[in-house]
């Protein structure tokens, strides 16, 4: 067995970056690309490679600039309201529309407003005209001869309206740089809804190619090509004959078929392997035939990174542009975040405008979690020697979204339900442009952030097992001396989640004392095991009897994986949970799920045009994909202490 190089560098990535173009420049790779011809039509977002100057002026030609007759102005002097003059049709005045020609020998227009056509002959004006008025003359707008556009120029849609006008029908603009995406792995299949266990959907490629293209470059697709090392160096090769720089996705780690690093360095020259950034760790910057080769890592999340830091600045440079900087907002950080020293960590977060303040919240931070990028509103970087931030702190975020639209988004904590998604579509679909994201950190915590005032509403279902009701005592004792509001909803649905079939015949709470039958527990203080608790108690059952009463899981979906994988008989959860892993649910205890909000909130108009929606037919009919939830209080306030 060859010898594997294990350990990374890990230098800081603007160093990597810096010494990486530094070497292209010298080789002469930074030179934007040539130049070809194309139709003005099509040029938008192309970028000039040359100057653009106009062949004709605009307008070129003498024209009526508004409807009305064109006269000579000689003949208009001493017209007043008191003594109007009278002119003669086709001898002393023309009728004219915008944009015609001046007939020949007049020298301005007078609008129709101010004319009276007496008869088919004459018309009677009433002030003198001044020369040229009314009038667009030859060069006004462009003058044949003038610059249109320098070098180097992102073309717009005015830009391509003032070429054509000026009679530019082809631009001379930087060909688009080509850039070769060679997705690799035995594991990876192309995109399909059915997977087997252990393939995995090449979802890298539409992304990064999605990427080149927003950033004016041209991907070139390359076939999966599995875990073979003299197959990939032939792809390679390949790609290096046509394209200007080559992404090799995955294998840059440094395990037994991570082959990119030792092809990249049996062909050319690595310049970087490992930069101290997280996510993103085992990038490879290296030269093969005078091209940059980019193997980025294979976690979707990493893959994006690795671009936007090591590609787009390529993409921007070769079409002859500085890489624009993204918008940036400050925010304040809603709860405290940890970071390991020694890599530069990038924080996807959601934001929130809550009152005057702009909320960043973290989302999750796995490496392969790609939705969590999708759904991100910005992201926070920790520098390399930061050990985070603290909860309040105040920090700079670069924006993924723009602002106006993360300011039209209410942002519910607490619990999250499926439900929620729903009602966010149905808010979309009723009122475009607004939105609704779910921040889940569980009931009790969702008023907490309340407290902070660091979302709009919390979803809670939080029951009393003293007093059997639910979510008003919890209020009326952790936001003591606030004005709040309680609006249902739902009534969901829990259930015990069992293997297909059932096959342990498990109908209700009292089989889970059976002995055996083993069960899978959520946390205490989840609302779940309160739940569980409370009709447990209700139904004379002890603890005790329960067979894996003391294991725990920390989400529904943690229990129903349990349950699949035949590690438990049996755990308490929502039906979505059950679903998602194939159970059969038994439908047990209902509880209600509630929307709270302080009065203030309450009082935006985003969260009115909320409630709005849940009343709505619209969202009624969407909810009846859900099975296991009874809107009959949706959207109706089930109390309030103001
Ligand atoms: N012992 C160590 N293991 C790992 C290290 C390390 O330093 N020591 N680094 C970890 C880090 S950090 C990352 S990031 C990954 C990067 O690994 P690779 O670039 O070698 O990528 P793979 O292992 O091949 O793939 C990772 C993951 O991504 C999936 N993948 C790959 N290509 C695609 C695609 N085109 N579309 C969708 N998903 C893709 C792949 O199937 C894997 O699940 O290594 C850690 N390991
Ligand atoms: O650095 Mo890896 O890229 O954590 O995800």
């Amino acid at each position: 067995m060859e010898e594997r190089k294990v350990f990374l560098d890990n230098r800081p990535w603007e160093e990597a970056r810096e010494e990486f173009l530094e070497a292209l420049k010298n080789i002469g790779f930074l030179h934007p690309t040539p130049g070809e011809k194309i139709p003005t039509q099509e040029a938008l977002g192309r970028v000039t490679a040359e100057a653009v100057y106009a062949p004709l002026s605009s307008p070129h030609y003498i024209g009526a600039a508004m409807d009305g007759i064109a006269v000579r102005v000689e003949d208009t002097w001493g017209a007043s309201e008191g003594f109007p003059r009278r002119l003669v049709l086709g001898k002393e005045a023309w009728v004219v529309d915008t944009g015609d020609p001046l007939p020949e020998g007049s020298n301005a227009v007078i609008m129709l407003e101010e004319v009276t056509f007496i008869d088919e002959n004459i018309v009677e004006i009433y002030a003198p005209a001044i020369p040229w008025q009314h009038v667009r003359l030859p060069g006004e707008d462009i003058l044949a001869g003038e610059m249109l556009a320098p070098t180097n120029h992102l073309l717009t849609a005015f830009d391509l309206a003032a070429f054509l006008s000026a009679g530019v029908t082809e631009v001379k603009v930087r060909r688009r740089p080509q850039v070769a995406i060679l997705p690799t792995g035995s594991e990876l299949v192309p995109p399909t809804s059915n997977p087997l266990p252990g393939q995995i959907i090449e979802s890298n490629s539409v992304m990064l190619a999605s990427l080149v293209r927003q950033w004016g470059g041209e991907p070139h697709l390359f076939p999966i090509t599995p875990d073979d090392y003299d197959l990939l160096k032939e792809r390679l090769k390949l790609a290096l004959s046509q394209a200007d720089v080559v992404l090799i996705n995955a294998g840059s780690s440094a395990g037994r078929e991570d082959y990119t690093a030792r092809l990249v360095a049996e062909l050319g020259r690595i310049f970087t392997h490992g930069v101290a950034t997280k996510p993103g760790k085992p990038v490879i910057l290296g030269l093969v035939e005078g091209k940059p080769v980019l193997g980025v890592p294979g976690y979707p999340v990493s893959a994006a990174l690795c671009a936007e830091l090591f590609l787009r600045p390529l993409v921007y440079i070769k079409q002859g542009l500085k890489p624009p900087e993204p918008p940036e907002a400050q925010a304040i950080l809603g709860r405290k975040i940890a970071s390991s020293l020694g890599r530069e960590e990038f924080i996807r977060v959601r934001l929130a405008q809550v009152g005057e303040k702009l909320i960043a919240t973290p989302l999750g931070r796995g490496a392969g979690n790609i939705a969590s990028l999708a759904r991100a509103d910005g992201i926070l970087r920790i520098p390399r020697l930061s050990e985070g931030y603290p909860a309040g702190a105040e920090v700079k975020v670069v924006l993924l979204k723009a602002l106006e639209e993360i300011q039209a988004t209410l942002v519910i904590t607490g619990s999250d339900d499926p439900l929620l998604a729903v009602l966010g579509d149905a808010l979309r679909k009723l009122y475009p442009g607004k939105g609704l994201a779910v921040a889940k950190v569980g009931s009790l915590a969702g008023l907490n952030v309340l407290q902070r005032g660091e979302a709009h509403g919390a979803g809670i279902h939080l029951l009393d097992p003293a007093s059997g009701t639910y979510n008003v005592p919890y209020v009326e004792e952790y936001l003591r001396g606030e004005q709040v509001v309680l609006v249902n909803l739902a009534y969901r649905q829990n259930g015990l989640m069992v293997a297909p079939g059932n096959p342990k015949n498990i109908k209700s709470l009292k089989d889970l004392v059976r002995k055996d039958v083993t069960f899978v527990n959520r946390q205490p203080g989840s609302g779940t095991r309160v739940l569980l608790d409370y009709h447990l108690k209700l139904q004379g059952l002890e603890v005790k009897d329960i067979h894996g009463y003391e294991r725990e899981e920390t989400t529904h979906l943690g229990v129903a994986a349990r349950v699949a994988l035949g590690l438990a008989d049996v755990g308490l959860g929502i039906y979505a949970a059950a679903r998602a892993y194939q159970l059969e649910f038994v439908p047990v205890a209902v509880e209600r799920f509630d929307l709270c909000f302080f009065r203030e909130q309450w009082e935006n108009p985003l969260v009115q045009d909320l409630v709005k929606v849940m009343a709505s037919e619209e969202f009624r009919k969407a909810a009846q994909r859900l099975p296991g939830y009874d809107l009959k209080d949706c959207g109706q306030i089930v109390w309030k202490n103001f």
